[in-house]
């Protein structure tokens, strides 16, 4: 469904350049340090900031081609947008039903009352929670095919973040031919919910993998300077050091456990690996 292919973004300190594929009915994953270049991939996929080359495509068009209907049919939650906060939750409704054709006002409402947002009370008036959950629901009232979702459960407590990310399952269960591009900071969020991930650091991917094989194949050994030397090096990925020597990320866990039994091989998790990635040095 999406398509980018070295696709570059250049502001006067900073460059991103990134593949990507987001197939249909999948739920993929951007995570990344503050400052990655995940909202100016957001940004360039939506349009809103020129891509100096390279290509991104939505549905085999290129998104500089997209017509007003393609446009409707993408969702959106970006990180540092919001509506006017003069609005009420009724104006905003039929705001939207006058700009989205599709727009489901019984649906919209409905799920306004379910997460107890209040009908006739300014936005400004609404907590962080309430607007998340807000931009959230605007983006899913209008049939949307593709979900283009910049860390929608950003600054939300345990209980507000399930509820969104519930929101997002359930949509996809109703739409199973939606695919949905989503970032966060945190990655059990991402955990729960993607097919799979990709790493972003300084506008370059790092890392692209399926979310069950990063749980089930990779895998963290705990060497001192001598074990270190006497491992075979053909499956590990990032090295760090640490204070009895060194945790060496690796996606042949069970390579290691079976030829190397006295090994201390732990099972990472997600935050773990990105961490090591961050941090580490690549081998
Ligand atoms: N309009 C702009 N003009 C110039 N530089 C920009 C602009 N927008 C972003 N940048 C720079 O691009 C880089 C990537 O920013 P971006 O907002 O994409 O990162 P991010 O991964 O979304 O970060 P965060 O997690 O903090 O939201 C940063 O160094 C930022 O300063």
């Amino acid at each position: 469904m999406i398509v980018m292919e070295n696709a570059v973004v250049r502001y006067p300190s900073f460059e991103l350049d990134c593949s990507l594929q987001v197939n249909e009915g999948t739920i993929t994953g951007i995570v990344g340090e503050n400052g990655a270049g995940k909202t100016t991939l957001f940004k360039a996929l939506l349009g809103l900031v020129p891509i100096a080359s390279g290509s991104a495509k939505i549905n085999g068009q290129d998104i500089a081609e997209l017509s007003l209907a393609d446009r409707e049919s993408i969702g959106t939650v970006l990180a540092e947008s919001f509506f006017n906060d003069v609005y009420t939750i009724k104006d905003l409704s039929r705001l939207l039903k006058s700009f989205y054709r599709k727009f489901d006002e019984s649906y919209f409402l409905r799920k306004c009352a379910d997460f107890h947002l209040p009908k006739d009370q300014k936005l400004k008036e609404f907590s962080t929670g309430m607007k998340a959950k807000l931009k959230t629901l605007t983006a899913l009232s209008h049939e949307a095919q593709l979900l283009i979702l910049d860390e929608p459960t950003s600054g939300l407590d345990v209980s507000a973040r399930y509820e969104i990310l519930d929101m997002l399952q359930d949509y996809l269960v109703a739409h199973p031919r939606c695919s949905i591009l989503i970032s966060s900071h945190i990655s059990s969020d991402l955990e729960k919910l993607c097919d799979d991930i990709y790493y972003l650091k300084a506008g370059k991917v790092l890392l692209h993998e399926d979310t069950d094989r990063l749980l089930d194949v990779y895998g963290v050994l705990k060497v001192d300077e001598e074990g270190m030397g006497q491992l075979d090096r053909d499956f590990l990925l990032y090295r760090k050091r640490t204070n009895y020597g060194y945790d060496l990320l690796t996606d042949q866990r069970l390579f290691y456990m079976e030829n190397y039994p006295k090994l201390v091989v732990e099972k990472p998790t997600i935050d773990q690996i990105m961490l090591m990635i961050m941090d580490g040095d690549r081998l």
